[in-house]
């Protein structure tokens, strides 16, 4: 069974972060005071309502945007831009689709200093783990969503980042994709071994798949509880019938109803 206690080492460090976007009706608090540490090969989930803020954090935690107040550490260093150590998949896959799958995959390699012939291994074993060994050659036009997503996550894993900052990666796929997605993730993740961050509107999802869920509050964006999710890995599918994981994701399932009752006063 794997913990957050396995690893003591803190990878992403969200410090008194806030964020005000300034808008035409005056400023709009998206996210207050929010502090959370991720220690490293931690897998978390962050649920709650529509505009409450996941976004905002995750691109802030990528560096794609700059919190108003605060600070965010990945890795021991402070964030100050996009780039190396942070591997981010969105809900749409930003694929190239002039390129191929194999070239797609090995695109973040480029910009490291691998020579092409490992670059090509590298990515193509990638593309194996992902369950597309025989699409290497494919262009994106000819891949379904979910097989098109597969690649983006192939594509963020290739390139060996500390951390994968995931926003709803799977919520425009059919529910059997999804599942298959989720597993796919899931022995990846327990394979390999990174600190994830991963943005769901699934309760489900988010039960399935970490070991804490952060829940956010409705406008302004604050963390309203964490919670642990006591359940082994290796996990799959098959979790989804038993007791346990049905009366965590239930318990959970009313707290998020609660917080989006609450945003809709
Ligand atoms: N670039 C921006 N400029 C102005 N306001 C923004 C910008 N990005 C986000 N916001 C505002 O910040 C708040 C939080 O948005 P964000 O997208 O982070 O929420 P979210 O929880 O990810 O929502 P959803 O679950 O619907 O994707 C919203 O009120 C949104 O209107």
């Amino acid at each position: 069974m794997i913990s957050t206690r396995d690893n003591q080492r803190i990878e992403i460090e969200i410090k008194d972060v806030s964020k005000v976007f300034e808008g035409r009706t005056g400023p709009n608090v998206a996210l207050e005071t929010v502090n959370l540490n991720l220690m490293q090969n931690e897998f978390v989930s962050v649920v709650g309502p529509s505009g409450c803020g996941k976004t905002t954090l995750l691109n802030i935690i990528a560096g794609l945007l700059e919190p108003t107040t605060g600070s965010v550490r990945v890795g021991g260093k402070e964030v100050r831009g996009p780039g190396e150590g942070k591997g981010v998949v969105f809900q749409q896959y930003a694929l190239f689709p002039w390129m191929t799958v194999q070239k797609n995959v090995e695109f973040g390699l480029k910009l490291k200093n691998i020579s092409p012939q490992e670059r090509k291994e590298i990515a193509a074993s990638y593309i194996e783990l992902v369950g597309l060994k025989d699409f290497g050659n494919a262009y994106p036009k000819e891949l379904s969503g979910g097989m098109k997503q597969r690649v983006a996550i192939a594509r963020a894993y290739a390139a060996r980042p500390d951390v994968l900052l995931m926003d709803e990666p799977f919520g425009a796929l059919d529910a059997q994709t999804r599942a298959q997605l989720q597993e796919n993730l899931l022995n990846t993740w327990e394979k390999e071994k990174k600190t994830c961050f991963f943005i769901t509107h699934d309760v489900e999802e988010a039960v399935l798949l970490a070991q804490r869920v952060i829940l956010m509050s409705a406008r302004p964006g604050r963390i309203k509880e964490i919670i642990d999710i006591q359940l082994p890995y290796p996990r799959s599918q098959q979790l989804k019938v038993t007791k346990e994981y049905n009366d965590i994701k239930n318990a959970l399932w009313s707290k998020v109803y609660e917080e989006y009752l609450d945003h809709m006063k």
